[in-house]
């Protein structure tokens, strides 16, 4: 085999199933090593945060690792952002970029994408990614590979590979997959009983369930840790969505004071708070009603586990869930707790749409179509989603960049086969929304809704006095049927009931609903969320 035939295969044994990319002259050899072998579909968009966005939502919605293959320069820097929020969410992301060859990197010339130096980008990769490695010699090559890969999964963070164009046709050995780390387990039952034992003492323990449980596939062992234990569960904004297909006790999201009231009591009134995979982030944490006191919670993140003042390092939290699990007493009940609500029954009428309509008429909608996996973008839709009762829900919760919404979309029907919704502001439609001119290539058909309030409607909220949060009315309705979709504005609840139905029995194109939303309505999760972060961060608030 050669070296892009090692990697590919290796990536594949990794849990990769296409690979996302946009190439270059750098990455020319690569790309055509990807459609020559057959070993992953590639899937070629049109921007490169289109590319970072769809590789994370497919390693998000799978729960393994994913691959985006770009160019040296232009384009690789250009999806820094992408993988900046891979990293920051935990995503894990395997980027791989073209470069010069050894020959031309000697030549003396500064190549054309070279910033600075030729270790440059390299550099910049080390900020946003856990692991990287450079491809200029077959012979290391395949340990270097696995050296990377195994920290992929291990951490579930993006890593860099750059692969030199005159490496791609070398001969290689086959890559020797790492086996597991090591855990001391000494370490992990002094950590399990600790855990138990303050469990055992607290009055009100409740377990925290964050974004590594998703990432490292534990819902089904949280969720029993939970019955187990005999606590109710909650999820972290990140883990949104998390345990809502297991028997668990789950009383719902928690959101401080964007969210629902008992829930933050729960969470905030608790002397032993268990998270599990929780990202200590202030849109976990920054609309707490009450400070959490972090001191008396148990925080397992990072392959760490901070109790208090002391930390238990390298221990993996899937291996701390299961030792939990061999070590704790089964409890004699577990609380019946009411199942989070969500909102039904839009009623279609000619009255405007505000953001909660969408929310009902999403939730009407998949109660009598079944439900499809949802990508959100930044903006409201991110906060209307809190109120859509289904799980499958990959957004940008804490690194909160625009543009991920519709590339993750796409990113989601090429990883699953399956149709998904996707919810986007006006102002990030304009960043990325054009990457739905890519579906009819591939035979995606999202179902889009746009939330158009003319505005960067979230700004407003905390600036209301700057007019350069005003947008134009965008004509996206217009523009579906150029990219080839179907597009439709509608104005009224009737209007949007009629074309969710129409969208949801039309296959084969894309689905564009433009939705005119009054500028200044806001989801009542985002309308919470403001006022809360107002009230918090008045003088003397704390
Ligand atoms: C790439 C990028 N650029 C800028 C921002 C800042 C920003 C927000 C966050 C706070 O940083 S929310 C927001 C406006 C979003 O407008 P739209 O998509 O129309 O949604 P909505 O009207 O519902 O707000 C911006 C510009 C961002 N999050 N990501
Ligand atoms: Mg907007």
């Amino acid at each position: 085999m050669n070296l892009s035939q090692v990697l590919l295969s290796a990536l594949k044994a990794h849990g990769a199933r296409e690979v996302f990319g946009i190439p270059g002259d750098f990455a020319l050899p690569f790309f055509r090593e990807i459609e020559s072998s057959g070993i992953l579909p590639l899937y070629t968009l049109s921007h490169e945060p289109g590319v970072g966005f769809a590789a994370d939502a497919s390693a998000r919605i799978r729960s393994t690792l994913s691959v985006a293959a770009v160019t040296y320069g232009a384009g690789a820097l250009n999806m820094v952002n992408p993988v900046a929020g891979a990293y920051a969410e935990k995503s894990p992301v395997v980027v791989i970029s073209g470069a010069p060859g050894k020959g031309e990197s000697s030549a003396g010339l500064l190549l054309h994408h070279q910033a600075k130096t030729l270790d440059s980008q390299f550099a910049i990769y080390q900020e946003i990614t856990c692991d990287q490695a450079r491809l200029t010699d077959a012979r290391t090559a395949p340990a270097e590979i696995a050296r990377v890969l195994a920290s992929c999964l291990r951490e579930s963070r993006p890593v860099y590979i750059e692969l030199p164009r005159d490496m791609v046709a070398e001969p290689c050995e086959p890559v020797v997959a790492l086996g597991e780390p090591v855990v001391d387990d000494a370490a992990l039952d002094a950590c399990a009983d600790e855990i138990l034992a303050r469990l055992a003492a607290a009055e009100r323990p409740v377990l925290m369930a964050g974004v590594e449980v998703r990432r490292f596939d534990l819902e089904a062992q949280v969720a029993a840790l939970a019955r187990q234990l005999g606590i109710p569960v909650v999820t972290s904004i990140l883990g949104r969505g998390l345990l809502a297909g297991h028997d668990a006790p789950l009383a719902g999201t928690y959101l401080g004071v964007a969210g629902a009231e008992s829930v933050t009591a729960m969470v905030e009134d608790s002397d032993a708070l268990l998270m599990l995979g929780v990202l200590v982030s202030d849109t976990n944490f920054g609309v707490s009603a009450r400070q959490i006191d972090l001191r008396k919670a148990i925080v397992a993140c990072d392959s760490e586990v901070t109790l208090g003042y002391h930390t238990y390092t390298h221990l993996p939290l899937g291996r701390v869930v299961r030792r939990l699990l061999e070590r704790a007493p089964s409890a004699r009940q577990v609380p019946t707790l009411p199942p989070p609500s969500y909102p039904h029954g839009m009623v279609a009428d000619d009255a405007p749409i505000v953001p909660g309509d969408i929310a009902r008429g999403i939730n009407d909608l998949m109660a009598r179509h079944g439900v499809m996996p949802i990508a959100a973008d930044m903006g409201d839709c991110m906060f209307t989603a809190m109120d859509i009762a289904h799980q499958a829900l990959v957004a940008p919760g804490y690194y909160a960049t625009m543009g991920f919404g519709v590339p993750a979309g796409l990113g989601l029907q090429a990883a699953t086969g399956e149709r998904p919704l996707i919810l986007v502001g006006d102002g990030a439609f304009q960043m990325t929304g054009w990457e739905l001119g890519n579906c009819s290539r591939f035979g995606w058909d999202p179902i889009v809704l746009v939330f158009n309030n003319r505005s960067w409607e979230m700004l407003r909220t905390f600036q209301p006095e700057s007019s350069f949060n005003d947008l134009s009315h965008w004509d996206f309705a217009g523009m579906a049927k150029g990219l080839g979709g179907d597009g439709l504005r509608v104005e009224t609840r009737a209007e949007l009931a009629a074309a969710l139905e129409h969208a949801v029995a039309t296959r084969g194109r894309f689905q564009l609903i433009d939705v005119s939303i009054p500028r200044g309505e806001l989801s009542p999760t985002l309308k919470r969320f403001v006022e809360g972060v107002k009230r918090l961060s008045a003088p003397g608030a704390r």
